[in-house]
């Protein structure tokens, strides 16, 4: 499987305020690559985190980019995946609205009435991990299951944990004009952080897109 990471920040680092609020960063353009992004992809990721914030659809938006995927064999849009190791997911999340295969990953500490009631919601759950999503094994079935091409949009937990396991291969940042501040407001890469064997990837592109930079990091 190739892992994609991309997530947009303010000029801080920051992905949103300390209200954990979605705030547009990328402008017109940047949105438009993202929706490449996903249109090349066979499925789109998010943590919960994310889908409590945003309650994004995680669809392809372009017409003409879902009809490409159709005459090529594939469905409209890609599967969506969500990590949340002990469902939080609320069963009217858009991403179970029926436009596309949901898997959702959870640990096995997930509640199975929870279970039960997402199946019933749409949703084709895998477990594994004893609190948290064990990420390496999950990806693993997602492979299993065709899914060649993962595109992670976010939140810093999750990218954390993806990183943490060595499992993204490239990651596209795009840096918009914005300062957000705040000690409490998510960064790209949270969770415990890294103390040593820093990850070092190597920068494969720079590009200037509406009035901010991306850079394209390879792993
Ligand atoms: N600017 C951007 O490009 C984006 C911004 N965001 C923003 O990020 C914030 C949400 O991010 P976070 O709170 O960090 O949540 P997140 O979306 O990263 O989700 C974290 C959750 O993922 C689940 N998870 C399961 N297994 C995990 C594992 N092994 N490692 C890590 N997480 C695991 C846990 O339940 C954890 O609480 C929101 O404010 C949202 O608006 C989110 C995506 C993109
Ligand atoms: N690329 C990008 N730029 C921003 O400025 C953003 N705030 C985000 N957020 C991500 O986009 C998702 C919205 O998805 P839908 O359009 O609803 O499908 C959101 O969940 C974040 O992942 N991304």
């Amino acid at each position: 499987m190739h892992v994609v990471v991309n997530a947009a920040m303010s000029v801080d680092g920051k992905l949103s305020s300390r209200r954990r609020e979605q705030i547009a960063i990328s402008g017109p353009d940047d949105f438009d690559r993202v929706d490449q992004l996903r249109a090349d992809s066979d499925a789109v990721m998010v943590g919960v985190g994310t889908i409590l914030a945003d309650d994004p659809s995680l669809t392809v938006d372009d017409a003409d980019r879902r009809a490409a995927r159709a005459d090529r064999g594939d469905p409209e849009n890609p599967a969506r995946v969500i990590a949340d190791s002990r469902i939080r997911t609320p069963p009217d999340a858009t991403v179970l609205d029926g436009r596309a295969q949901t898997y959702l990953l959870v640990s096995e500490a997930a509640p199975p009435d929870f279970i039960e009631e997402m199946e019933d919601a749409g949703a084709y759950v895998i477990a594994a991990g004893q609190d948290r999503v064990d990420l390496t094994t999950t990806l693993a079935k997602l492979e299993g299951d065709g899914i060649d091409q993962l595109m992670v949009e976010g939140g810093g937990e999750l990218i954390f944990g993806l990183l943490e396991e060595a499992l993204v291969d490239e990651l596209f940042v795009y840096i918009g004009p914005k300062v957000i501040g705040g000690r409490d407001a998510p960064t790209l890469a949270d969770g415990d952080g890294f103390i040593e064997d820093f990850p070092e990837p190597e920068l494969a592109g720079v590009e200037r897109v509406d009035d901010g930079v991306v850079l394209h990091w390879q792993f």
